[in-house]
C-alpha cells in the first residue's frame, strides 16, 4: 500500500495564495454580474462630461471652431435646454405631408416594424390657433389615430381662443430663393414629434440605400475652371469648399441619423443603444463624427444669423394657451443665452467664404438646385416615420441655408422655425450620443475581459479541484504531522 509521506507544507486551502485566488474569482464575478455599462456611461457622462476621448482632435475643417468648444458647450448647457424646448408645443407639433409619390421612382419601401408608422395627432391636439389659420381648414386629421404620448396634452387642449388670429405666410414656389420643396397643404397631417421619436425602425435594404444612394448624387457639382472643369460627384474629391459644406451637411445629417438609430435599437422586446451599430456606422469613421460637428456648427451659425428674427419678442410662437407660450419664449430666451455659441461674436461658421468665386453665382444655384432635390428624394423614403425625420431635418438644413445666404430675409414660417431649433437639438443629442456609446464600449469591453478572465479562472478552480485528492491527502498528512 502507497504511503504519503508527511508534508511540511502549508495545506492549500489555507495557503494566502489560495484564499486570494477564490476572493479574486469571486470578485469578478461579482463585478461580471452588477456591472450595468448604460447607467455607469449615463453617469460618468454627467460626472466627467469634460472627457474629450470620443471628440474630433482640433478644429473642425471648413468650420471656425473647435469640436471641444463644441462638445463641451453643448454637453454642459445647450443640449438640456433644447431637449425641454423641443417638448413644447410650438416644436412639437409638426404639419407635414406623408403621403406624396416619390417623384422619381415607383415606391417600393417595405419596413420591417410597427415602428415605421407615424401617429398623426388627433384634431383637438393641434392647438386652436394653428387650425384656424391653416389654409381654410384644409389640413387633414387623423381622428382614428391615437397618440401614444400623453403627457402634455392637457396643456394642448387647455387653449385660450381669444388670442385671434395667426399667419403663417405660405412658400411660394416661386419664391427667388427657394432651398427647399414645402409641402403643399391639402394632405398635410400634424404630428407629435415626442409621440413619433426618431429611433430603430428596421426601414434597411434596397430602398434605403437608394434613397441615401441618390442623395448622394446630388452631390455632383459642374465646375468651370476654378476648381475642375468637370462634373466632381466623388465623395473623396472636394475641392472646393461649397461642394466639400454641401457634403460635409449631407454626411452629418446622415451620421445624426445613425445615431438615433442606434441610441434607441430594438433587441427583440428591449429597446436600448447598440454598441456596435455605432461602431460599425459611425464610430469607426472619424470623418463622419466631424461631419457631425460641422453641420451642428453650422446649424448654430444659421440660428445666430437669424436671431433677430427667432427672439420671442419678434416672432410669433403662439399656440393659443397662453401658459404654454409664456413657458415657450422663457425657454427660447434660456436656449438662446445659455452658450457662448449663441452669441454673435462667436462665429461657428462664415457662411461669406462660400460663392466668393467668378461662378459663385452659378455654384450657389447648383448648391440650391440640389438641395431641392433632396428635399424631393425625402418623399422617396419607404417608412413613414423616416420620412418624417428625414423631411424636418432636411427643411432644417434648407431653413439654416436661407438665412444664412438670404440677406433680406424678413420672415420665416411656422415649420421653418421649428424644423431649424429640432435639427440643432439632433445634432446635439448625437454628439453627446457619440460620447455616450464611446463610454459604453470601453465598459462593454471592460465586462468582456473581466468575462474572459473569470471563466480561465474557473477552469483553472476546475484543474485544482480535479486533484483535490492529493490536495486533501497532503493536507491531511500535514495536519497528522503537525499533531505528532
Ligand atoms: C432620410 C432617411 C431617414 C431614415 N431614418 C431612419 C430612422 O429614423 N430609423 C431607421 O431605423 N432607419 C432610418 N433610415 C434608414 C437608415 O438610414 C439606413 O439606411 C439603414 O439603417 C441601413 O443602413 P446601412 O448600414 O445599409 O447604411 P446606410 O446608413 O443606409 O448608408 C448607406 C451608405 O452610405 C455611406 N454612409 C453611411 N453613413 C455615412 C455618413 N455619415 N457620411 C457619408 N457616408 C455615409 C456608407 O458607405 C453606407 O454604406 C433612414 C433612411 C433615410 C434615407
Amino acid at each position: 500500500m502507497e504511503t504519503l509521506k508527511p508534508s511540511k507544507s502549508q495545506p492549500l486551502l489555507h495557503s494566502r495564495w489560495f484564499r486570494l485566488y477564490i476572493i479574486l474569482f469571486c470578485t469578478i464575478i461579482v463585478l461580471c454580474l452588477s456591472l450595468q455599462p448604460e447607467a455607469i456611461a449615463k453617469l460618468s457622462l454627467e460626472v466627467f462630461g469634460d472627457s474629450f476621448a470620443s471628440t474630433p482632435k482640433g478644429s473642425v475643417q471648413d468650420a471656425l471652431c473647435d469640436a471641444r468648444t463644441l462638445y463641451r458647450e453643448n454637453q454642459v448647457k445647450l443640449n438640456k435646454k433644447l431637449s425641454k424646448l423641443v417638448e413644447r408645443t410650438f416644436f412639437r407639433i409638426f404639419k407635414v405631408d406623408l403621403s406624396k409619390e416619390c417623384p422619381f421612382w415607383p415606391d417600393d419601401g417595405q419596413c420591417a416594424l410597427r415602428d415605421c408608422s407615424v401617429c398623426a395627432c388627433d384634431e383637438n391636439e393641434v392647438p386652436v390657433l394653428w387650425r384656424l389659420g391653416s389654409s381654410q381648414g384644409t389640413s387633414r386629421f387623423e381622428s382614428s389615430a391615437t397618440c401614444e404620448y400623453s403627457g402634455g396634452r392637457d396643456v394642448l387642449n387647455d387653449v385660450d381662443r381669444n388670442l385671434g388670429d395667426t399667419q403663417f405666410r405660405e412658400w411660394q414656389e416661386d419664391d427667388k430663393d427657394v432651398w427647399i420643396i414645402q409641402d403643399s397643404d391639402e394632405n398635410m397631417i400634424y404630428v407629435d414629434l415626442v409621440a413619433n421619436p426618431e429611433r430603430y425602425t428596421g426601414y434597411q435594404g434596397a430602398s434605403a440605400t437608394r434613397v441615401w444612394k441618390a442623395i448622394y448624387k446630388e452631390n455632383c457639382f459642374l465646375f468651370e475652371d476654378n476648381c475642375t472643369d468637370q462634373e466632381v460627384c466623388s465623395l473623396q474629391q472636394h475641392s472646393c469648399k461649397e461642394q466639400r459644406v454641401f457634403f460635409r451637411l449631407i454626411s452629418g445629417i446622415h451620421t445624426s441619423i445613425n445615431m438615433h438609430i442606434a441610441k434607441e435599437y430594438l433587441f427583440k422586446t428591449r429597446w436600448g443603444p447598440n454598441v456596435q451599430l455605432y461602431e460599425e456606422r459611425v464610430g469607426r469613421f472619424p470623418e463622419r463624427v466631424e461631419n457631425l460637428y460641422f453641420a451642428f456648427a453650422v446649424i448654430l451659425r444659421a440660428i445666430t444669423k437669424g436671431m433677430p428674427l427667432l427672439l420671442p419678442e419678434v416672432y410669433d410662437y403662439r399656440t393659443g394657451n397662453v401658459t404654454e407660450d409664456e413657458l415657450t419664449a422663457q425657454i427660447l430666451r434660456e436656449v438662446f443665452s445659455c452658450s457662448k455659441l449663441l452669441t454673435p461674436n462667436c462665429l461657428t461658421f462664415d457662411e461669406r467664404e462660400l460663392f466668393r468665386s467668378p461662378e459663385g453665382i452659378s455654384v450657389r444655384k447648383q448648391f440650391q438646385q440640389h438641395f431641392r432635390n433632396i428635399s424631393a428624394i425625402m418623399d422617396c423614403v419607404g417608412c413613414e416615420k423616416c420620412r418624417l425625420w428625414g423631411k424636418l431635418q432636411f427643411l432644417g438644413v434648407g431653413t439654416a441655408l436661407k438665412i444664412l445666404f438670404d440677406d433680406h430675409l424678413t420672415f420665416l414660417q411656422h415649420n421653418e422655425v421649428s424644423s431649424l431649433l429640432n435639427v440643432l437639438y439632433k445634432l446635439s443629442t448625437s454628439v453627446v450620443t457619440i460620447a455616450y456609446m464611446e463610454r459604453l464600449l470601453v465598459l462593454q469591453r471592460i465586462r468582456y475581459w473581466l468575462l474572459v478572465a473569470s471563466c480561465m479562472m474557473g477552469v483553472a478552480l476546475v484543474f485544482m479541484l480535479m486533484f483535490r485528492r492529493s490536495f486533501w491527502e497532503r493536507d491531511e498528512l500535514y495536519y497528522k504531522a503537525k499533531s505528532v
